[in-house]
């Protein structure tokens, strides 16, 4: 489990203060995978250095299974450090070792001795699916199988926290969903906390159980995915299921509607019609499974003279989570 409380930090330049993070608070429970997206300057870089003790924060604890992280001293740093285990958009493996002896390099590191080096680098490439692969060269490896080694290599301290920075990024789809699933069952058979800090939505939507939206230093919105995709005005849930093109509706109310599990399979729209006697054009939708459950958004336009307050109260009471689409969508976050 990982405990974020207010974290802060705080850059000076020169009389200039730049504030990279601004009070940060997050929970990850052991065995979940949680996702953390924003855009470029929100703080995902910094977020990383102090989880990974590189950067010390200006205030605020981080707590790894009930350890605060933030206050060892600068004599126990090795060994805080060992509670993450990072793994990198491009693996960043050592080019000139082995498979195996780029996972067996943290170990070295600490003096373990050799056996059991042998023995910790067999059963972590078996894990991630690289057994036999000890003395390939990375050179010799796919992207796939060098993000494996990455993998094994960010485990071979027996970390608490895997902390996954953009880890498909140079990826092609299949691989992703290849390293992805990797990633989810490590989590659970090994009781894993994973944060994943990633700017792809699907990547949230195959592997994350909870998702933050860092904005600013500031964490905008956050949730389990079942929750943000319940909220019709979440930005994260228009990102979760944005719409195809959406066509232009002159003179027509547009609203954006939310169903959820118990609500996708219902013929709302057409009890609404039927309610109202009105007609009601759909503009744009697509209905997707999202963490193992089917959600769906619906764009539709209305004629004005529609009594729309009346609209929303009713889709509301059937269930669905209603907005008004504004010019700051989720859209923008794909
Ligand atoms: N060492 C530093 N000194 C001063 N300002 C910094 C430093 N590191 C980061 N910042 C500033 O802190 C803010 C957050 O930066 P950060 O690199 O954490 O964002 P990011 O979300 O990782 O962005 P990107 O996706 O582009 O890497 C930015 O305004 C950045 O300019």
């Amino acid at each position: 489990m990982i405990t974020i409380s207010e974290l802060r930090k705080v850059y000076r330049q020169g009389k200039r203060e730049i504030v990279a993070l601004d009070g940060v608070s997050l929970s990850v429970p052991k065995g979940a995978v949680h996702g953390i997206i924003g855009h470029s300057g929100a703080g995902k870089s910094t977020l990383v250095r102090c989880l990974t003790l590189l950067d010390r924060p200006t205030s605020g604890s981080v707590e790894i299974n009930g350890v605060e992280l933030s206050s060892v001293g600068d004599k126990e740093i090795r060994q805080a450090r060992r509670r993450v285990g990072m793994v990198f958009q491009h693996a960043n493996l050592l080019d000139s070792r082995t498979a195996g002896g780029n996972v067996a390099h943290p170990l070295e590191l600490v003096g373990t001795p050799k056996a059991q080096i042998d023995e910790s680098v067999a059963r972590l490439l078996g894990l991630v699916g690289l057994a036999g692969f000890e003395n390939a060269y990375p050179a010799q490896l796919s992207g796939g199988q060098r993000q494996r080694v990455g993998i094994a290599r960010a485990l071979a301290a027996d970390p608490d926290v895997l902390l996954c920075d953009e880890p498909t990024s140079a990826l092609d789809p299949g691989t992703t969903d290849e390293i992805l699933d990797l990633i989810k069952e490590l989590t659970v058979r090994l009781q894993l906390t994973v944060l994943i800090i990633t700017h792809e939505m699907n990547v949230v939507k195959r592997v994350c159980d909870s998702v933050s939206l860092l904005e600013a230093g500031r964490i905008a919105e956050h949730g389990s995915l079942k929750e943000i995709s319940e909220h019709a005005e979440s930005r994260l849930a228009q990102a979760l299921l944005p719409l195809p093109a959406v066509a232009e509706a002159p003179g027509q109310t547009v609203l954006d509607i939310m169903f959820s599990t118990e609500t996708v399979h219902t013929p709302v729209l057409s009890s609404l019609a039927r309610h109202f006697d009105i007609d009601v054009n759909v503009l744009s939708g697509s209905i997707e499974p999202i963490g193992g459950q089917q959600f769906g958004r619906l764009r539709i336009g209305l004629t004005e003279a529609t009594d729309v307050a009346a609209v929303v109260q009713y889709l509301e009471e059937a269930g669905a989570s209603v907005a008004r689409p504004g010019s700051d969508t989720g859209e923008a976050l794909q």
